[in-house]
């Protein structure tokens, strides 16, 4: 089909392209991040946002209730997530992470000889190499004779339910888990028993008992930083005291522990630029930031003769968990195969392969084309390229690696330790290359949960900024639908959709472009979109799901303000700029040639567009940015 490009028509898709965002954005090319668009600013400026938000009072976010309800009137105050802290009141200082490391410091070293020892793995460490938590169990089973090491995962659906979790995570998880028994089982004799436990407040109850069963008075788990499952620890470690087992709770899933990054004055920072450069000077200094944890070493075979512990081998792995089962496991597992195996090959195509090719879909962990790293310049590779082509939505420019993070397929530690080798072991970290800026999200990974383990009220359902919590958002289910099923008659905003439902996963750029789209132009609840990508995506991560939400929708740790509004036109045609990411994901536009793929309706004509079975924009762009600047204003105005 012939574009057809009217100047009148074309004057208004100029004229709705944002001013705002191009001052705030100006290439477009590069992820319009905190760093990039406050180093734009003013330094007195910067000061005064930042100041801003740390003088959040405290009496704004004291009254946390717990229901598991999502309220659906714009008046109503925001949805909370149901919680395990049975006081229903969320202090906000100490924080419980806080109160967790205080804990532990309290309870001191561990006494008595140690009888077995248990690895408890959770949701965010599923792998054997450099694994801390596993690694210090194994080394106490190697200092004593007689000791054996096992290992043990709980599934929690009620820990699912409330996390919002998608069949496909959960798929995933089963997957991995199928690979780590044989490994623990048959390569290093180390029992690995899956059980499904409930309610998740018996989760602390159920490990003691098992310890007991299993004559165990050590335990080693890496620390989960949400609300929920901090408490959790908390309480297993005044358990664990009363019952003489000693419990260890280890960070591992970030490359630079939360808590750790702070003000000269011991807070917290809000922006990621500032905090980002303490992050870098502590990963550049403090050398086992980086260092790879000990493998595991095997059970001493007496383990299978052992009467508490040989009927634990072969413990069964369900094919599903109720509730959580997953439609499309098949598409899954080719897409997103499990192991660390493939997590490694994962990175390796990143850093070997061609970059600036047009890859759409394809298995996450196999080359999509001949051209090794033997045929390539290295300058051409994913990486290198990945400043430009991480913003590219139709190019292999990012890594794919996020469902093996998420899950802890593969450490960030690793990844970053990769990076540095393929840099002649200098550690790079900034703007100025493909892998300086690879390093770069891997901090901002690190940074959302920093702020996750800082300010747990995110975890809970609250806005960063809490005077947003009281922006009028509008609960239209039509609207609500059209964005989750690709219906919205922004192609750019369709494509990105499409794709997060058809793979799990979505790229970066998407991301932020429908996020910003629910919530700016539809002006929809940011929990809403939040809980529809943890409920689809396979790399569902809380901490990285909110802090990107947050952001999109203004109330988060973005030091700029509300009208930072993404126009999806001018998006569409600067990261998508041949439409071919659009013809990918909407069938019913890949006919059309040009430019007019990024804005059929008003670029084709009348009688062409008609022939097209796609939806007019549900909203006008200029009425929508109106609205959504009025909102942020005017909080509490409809
Ligand atoms: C609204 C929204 C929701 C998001 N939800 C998630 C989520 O649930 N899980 C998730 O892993 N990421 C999330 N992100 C961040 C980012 O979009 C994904 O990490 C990225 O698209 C994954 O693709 P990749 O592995 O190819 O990324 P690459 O560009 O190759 O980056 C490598 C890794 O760095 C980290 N990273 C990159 N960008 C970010 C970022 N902006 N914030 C935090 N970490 C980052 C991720 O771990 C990623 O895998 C979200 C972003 C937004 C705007």
């Amino acid at each position: 089909m012939a574009p057809k490009r009217s100047s009148a028509k074309r004057e208004t898709s100029d004229q709705v392209e944002d001013a705002d965002e191009r001052a705030l954005d100006p290439t477009l090319t590069d992820k319009p991040d905190v760093s990039d668009s406050e180093m734009a600013r003013p330094a007195k400026k910067r000061k005064q946002s930042y100041d801003k938000s740390q003088s959040i009072k405290k009496s704004d976010h004291l009254d946390y209730s717990f229901s598991d309800t999502v309220g659906h009137d714009g008046n109503e105050k925001p949805p909370k997530r149901n919680a395990f802290n049975p006081t229903g009141k969320l202090p906000e200082k100490p924080t419980p992470i806080e109160t967790l490391r205080e804990t532990l410091k309290e309870q001191g070293k561990a006494e008595g000889k140690p009888k077995n020892v248990l690895y408890w793995m959770r949701m965010r460490d599923h792998r054997i190499e450099d694994n801390r938590a596993l690694a210090k169990a194994s080394e106490i089973v190697q200092s004593n004779q007689g000791s054996h090491l096992i290992a043990l995962f709980i599934i929690s659906p009620d820990d699912y339910r409330s996390h919002d979790r998608s069949p496909r995570r959960i798929d995933f998880t089963l997957r991995n888990l199928r690979d780590l028994q044989k490994q623990f089982e048959n390569d290093l004799n180390i029992p690995f028993i899956i059980l499904t436990h409930k309610p998740r407040t018996d989760i602390p109850n159920k490990v003691m008992q098992l310890c007991k069963e299993w004559n165990v008075n050590r335990l080693y788990g890496n620390i989960e930083y949400e609300v929920d499952e901090l408490w959790r620890d908390i309480q297993i470690l005044e358990q664990g005291k009363k019952e003489s087992i000693h419990c260890t709770f280890i960070d591992d899933t970030y490359v630079v522990p939360p808590g750790k990054v702070n003000t000269k004055d011991g807070r917290p920072y809000s922006v990621f630029s500032p905090w980002s450069r303490v992050w870098m000077d502590i990963v550049a200094k403090e050398t086992e930031m980086l260092e790879e944890a000990p493998d595991p070493k095997s059970n001493d075979k007496s383990v299978r003769e052992d009467e508490n512990l040989k009927t634990l081998f072969d413990s069964k792995i369900p094919d599903h968990v109720e509730g959580f089962e997953c439609k499309d496991g098949e598409y899954m597992r080719k897409l997103w195969p499990s192991g660390s195996k493939s997590a490694k090959q994962v990175l390796e195509n990143f850093i070997k392969e061609k970059g600036g090719l047009h890859v759409l879909e394809g298995p996450a962990d196999q080359f999509t084309t001949d051209e090794k790293s033997s045929n390539i310049n290295g300058k051409e590779s994913r990486i290198e390229r990945y400043q430009t082509g991480r913003n590219l939505m139709h190019e292999n420019g990012s890594s794919r690696i996020s469902p093996y993070l998420t899950a802890g397929v593969i450490s960030a530690r690793a990844c970053m330790r990769r990076v540095k080798e393929m840099t002649n072991n200098r550690l790079k970290v900034g703007r100025d290359s493909g892998p300086a800026a690879y390093n770069m999200e891997i901090g901002f990974r690190d940074f959302y949960g920093h702020v996750l383990a800082a300010w747990p009220r995110v975890c809970m359902g609250r806005a960063y900024i809490t005077k947003y919590e009281d922006v009028v958002w509008e609960y239209d289910q039509s609207t609500l639908n059209a964005w989750k099923n690709g219906r919205t008659g922004y192609p750019i905003v369709d494509a990105s959709m499409r794709q997060g439902a058809k793979q799990g996963y979505m790229h970066n750029r998407g991301r932020m472009i429908v996020a910003m789209f629910l919530t700016k132009h539809l002006m929809h609840d940011w929990r809403e979109g939040e809980s529809w990508f943890m409920q689809n995506f396979i790399d569902g991560d809380f901490a990285s799901n909110n802090g990107g939400w947050q952001w999109s929708a203004s109330t988060g740790t973005d030091p700029q303000p509300y009208f930072r509004i993404f126009n999806p036109l001018s998006q569409s045609e600067k990261c998508d700029p041949t439409g071919d990411y659009i013809r990918h994901w909407v069938p019913e536009l890949r006919d059309i040639k040009g430019n007019a793929i990024h804005a059929p309706h008003e670029r084709l004509s009348k009688e062409e567009f008609k022939t097209l079975d796609y939806p007019e924009p549900i909203v006008e762009h200029r009425f929508a940015r109106q609205r959504a600047l009025h909102r942020f204003k005017n909080v509490g105005e409809k």
